[in-house]
This record gives structure tokens, C-alpha cells and sequence, in this order.
């Protein structure tokens, strides 16, 4: 009998065991579908079945709302005959919405926060003292103001419900929970240096001076791998973001000021509007080739570099050697190393690819999986 079979077999006969628990409904809300929301909302459709039959988790989409409109799969006679009918799109408003998502009988219910917005941040405290969770790829909460980040926490605090936030560092990397991981067991960290920008790392390995950097940067947005302004990889800003994050999981009341940051962006530029940026992006293409030029010309290569250590936080481009680690990585290839108490002779990598919508939908995924484990679902093959 091959192993296959065998397999196959003995997983059958370990089915009736599951299919005997009444299955958790956890009910889900989706903030935000641009690209990473959308394939999040792919992923959970093509998953949900599996879940429910393997895992017994019943994961109920009951809400998606952009910036203007929300759509609720709805019920409510009462919410309806307002709108003039039934499941349509309505006027966003969020407390609304989540309250919807909840539910009337207190199911267990989770907010996915898709966009990159601070006034979606602003309800997470709220949100988590009505014991709804949140998982979130959005970097805003985590790294915005520390008065806000701590009202978060004593949210969670209070009422049990978690906010979970991997895809906000290294896109679907475990670079979070990797470093949560060393920190809740003992460790210290000493240093963390790496290239944070899956956007930056994307564009340093193709510009060669055979096509302009504007070109490359739209390319990227088309991607998906760039933020909704790509000035916030281009500033650096999103790469400070996520070394705030990572200093904070280390204990480390870190705030953007505190980092250096050394930004592409021409101040000329820095003030537009996000339409008429990206019009004279072009306008970067001299600077950029004089930067690529002098790297050339010292034998090195472009690359963006964030580092925290006892002297300070900074991000920035530099020019490393031809053999430095940074310069082999691929595509997106985010690099994080982490040097602490325990690995300190040799620092622990994670590294692989650091920007895309597929990636970090995974990562908000596993965040609601981890959300769902908390309550019991089992997603061990024991
Ligand atoms: N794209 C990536 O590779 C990547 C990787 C890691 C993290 N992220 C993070 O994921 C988030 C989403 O990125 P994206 O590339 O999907 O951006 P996007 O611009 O494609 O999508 C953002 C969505 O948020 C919506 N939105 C904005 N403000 C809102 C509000 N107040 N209420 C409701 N909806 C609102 C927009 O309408 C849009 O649908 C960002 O926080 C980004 O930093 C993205
Ligand atoms: N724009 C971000 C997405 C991941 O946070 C990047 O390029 O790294």
C-alpha cells in the first residue's frame, strides 16, 4: 500500500473525532479592499471550506467597507429599511460597522484593517474594549503615537481581545512574532539591522541605469509593493514604521521622531498632492542616476539600510560592498537581523519576500487563525 494511501486512510479514520465538535463561528469584517483587502477577501473565501471541515472554524464574512461606503450582509429589517433595502452598500461608518460585524449575541467577531489609514487606528481601542478583535497589516496604530499604542494595550488589556499586527513588519515574514517569541522567553535585544522596504529592495536590485527610476517606481506600484503613496517607501517613513514596531516588541518606547530617517524624496516633491507626485516622479530620475553613478563608480551597490542599536535608530540608502549579504538578495527580499542576549555570536535572519498583497494577506490570515487558536481551534496535525 503506498504511503499515500495509507495516509489518506488514517486521516479518515481521524475525521468523525472532528466532525463531532460543534464548530466556532468567528465572524469577520473586512476594513479597506484595495490590494491587500481583496486578496485577503480571495484567501478567505478558498479557505473557509477546508477550515470548517478540518478544523471545525466557521469563519462568517458579515461586513467589507472602504473610505466611503460599507457593505453589510444584512438582516436587519430595521438597518434596511433605512438603506431601502437589503445587503446593499451604505454610507461608511465604522463603529457602526463594527458593531454590525459583533453581532447581537456576542459571537466571537475580528476587524481585518486593510488600509494604511490613522483614522481607522483611532477606533481600535474602542473596538478592543467591546472585546472585538483586530488584526491589521496598517502600520498606523503600532507605530503612531505612543499615548494612542498604550490605550490600545490596556484595551486589550481589560477586555481579553487582541490586536495582531505581523504583516505590518516583512509583509508575510514572522518577523513579529519571531522577535515576541525571543523577548517573551528571556532574550534581549541587542541590534536589529536589515533591509525593512520590500519596495526599496525591489527597486535597488533592478536599477542598473538601463530604465529610469521614475519607471521603476510606477512599476512597483503596479506591483502592489509600494504603499498607497509610494512617497512613504521613497521617504524611508515606512521603513522608520517598522523599526518603531520592532523597537516597541523589544520594550523599547521608540517614536518616529527618535529615527533618523534619510529621505529620496526631493523636498520640492515632499508637499504634493499624491496625483500630481506621481506625475513628476521623473523629476527623480537625475538624482537618483548621480546616486547610482557613485555607487558604480566605488565599486558598490545601492542599498536601503535600517539599523537600531544603543546609538539610535536610522534608515537610509548606503552604498555596500559587492560581497555585503544586503547585496544578493532577490526581487523583494526584505533581510531582518536580529542580535540579542542569546544570538549574539551570529545573528538570528529572517529573510524572503517583504512586500506584495498575496504575502501580506496571508499574514493578516494568520493573525485571524491566531486569533481563532486562542479559543480552542485546534490547528496542530495531532
Ligand atoms: N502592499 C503591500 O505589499 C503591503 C505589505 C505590508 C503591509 N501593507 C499594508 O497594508 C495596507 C493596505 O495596503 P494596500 O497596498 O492594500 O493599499 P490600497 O491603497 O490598495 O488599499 C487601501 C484600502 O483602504 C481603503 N481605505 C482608506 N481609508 C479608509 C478608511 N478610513 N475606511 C475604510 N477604508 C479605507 C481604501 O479605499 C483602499 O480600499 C497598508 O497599511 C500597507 O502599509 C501593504
Ligand atoms: N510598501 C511596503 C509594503 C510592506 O510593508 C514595502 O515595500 O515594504
Amino acid at each position: 500500500m503506498s504511503i499515500a494511501v495509507d495516509l489518506h486512510r488514517s486521516l479518515l479514520r481521524a475525521a468523525p473525532v472532528r466532525a463531532a465538535l460543534p464548530p466556532l463561528v468567528v465572524n469577520v469584517g473586512v476594513i479597506g479592499p484595495g490590494k491587500v483587502g481583496t486578496a485577503f477577501l480571495h484567501q478567505l473565501r478558498h479557505a473557509a471550506p477546508r477550515l470548517l471541515r478540518e478544523c471545525r472554524l466557521e469563519l462568517r464574512l458579515r461586513a467589507v467597507s472602504d473610505s466611503r461606503h460599507m457593505w453589510l450582509d444584512c438582516d436587519d429589517e430595521a438597518l434596511n429599511g433605512r438603506m431601502g433595502g437589503a445587503q446593499t452598500w451604505r454610507p461608511a461608518a465604522l463603529d457602526e460597522f463594527a458593531a454590525y460585524v459583533a453581532g447581537p449575541h456576542g459571537e466571537a467577531a475580528v476587524l481585518a484593517d486593510c488600509t494604511a489609514s490613522d483614522a481607522v487606528a483611532d477606533h481600535y481601542a474602542g473596538w478592543l474594549t467591546a472585546g472585538i478583535h483586530v488584526v491589521t497589516p496598517n502600520k498606523r496604530a503600532a507605530s503612531g503615537c505612543l499615548d494612542r499604542w498604550h490605550a490600545i494595550a490596556r484595551a486589550s488589556d481589560a477586555s481579553g481581545a487582541r490586536l495582531h499586527y505581523e504583516g505590518t513588519v516583512g509583509a508575510g515574514l514572522p518577523v513579529v512574532q519571531t522577535l515576541r517569541d525571543l523577548i517573551d522567553t528571556g532574550d534581549e535585544l541587542t541590534a536589529v539591522e536589515g533591509m525593512l522596504s520590500g519596495t526599496l529592495a525591489w527597486l535597488f536590485n533592478r536599477f542598473d541605469g538601463s530604465i529610469p527610476f521614475s519607471q521603476l517606481v510606477r512599476e512597483a506600484h503596479d506591483l502592489g509593493y509600494t504603499e498607497p503613496d509610494p512617497r512613504d517607501d521613497l521617504s524611508g517613513m515606512d521603513v522608520a514604521r517598522k523599526l518603531v514596531i520592532l523597537a516597541r516588541e523589544a520594550g523599547l518606547p521608540l517614536s518616529l521622531d527618535d529615527v533618523a530617517v534619510n529621505s529620496l524624496v526631493p523636498a520640492a516633491l515632499a508637499g504634493l498632492a499624491r496625483e500630481d507626485f506621481m506625475e513628476v516622479l521623473p523629476a527623480m530620475d537625475a538624482p537618483m542616476a548621480e546616486l547610482l553613478a557613485r555607487a558604480q563608480a566605488a565599486g558598490g551597490v545601492l542599498r536601503h539600510v535600517a539599523r537600531l542599536d544603543r546609538d539610535g535608530a536610522s534608515v537610509g540608502v548606503q552604498v555596500l560592498e559587492r560581497g555585503h549579504a544586503f547585496a544578493h538578495g532577490q526581487l523583494t527580499d526584505n533581510v531582518v537581523r536580529f542580535a540579542t542576549r542569546r544570538y549574539c555570536d551570529n545573528a538570528l535572519v529572517v529573510q524572503g519576500p517583504g512586500a506584495g498583497p498575496e504575502v501580506t494577506a496571508a499574514a493578516v490570515f494568520t493573525d485571524l487563525l491566531r486569533v481563532a487558536g486562542a479559543m480552542g481551534v485546534k490547528r496542530c496535525a495531532c
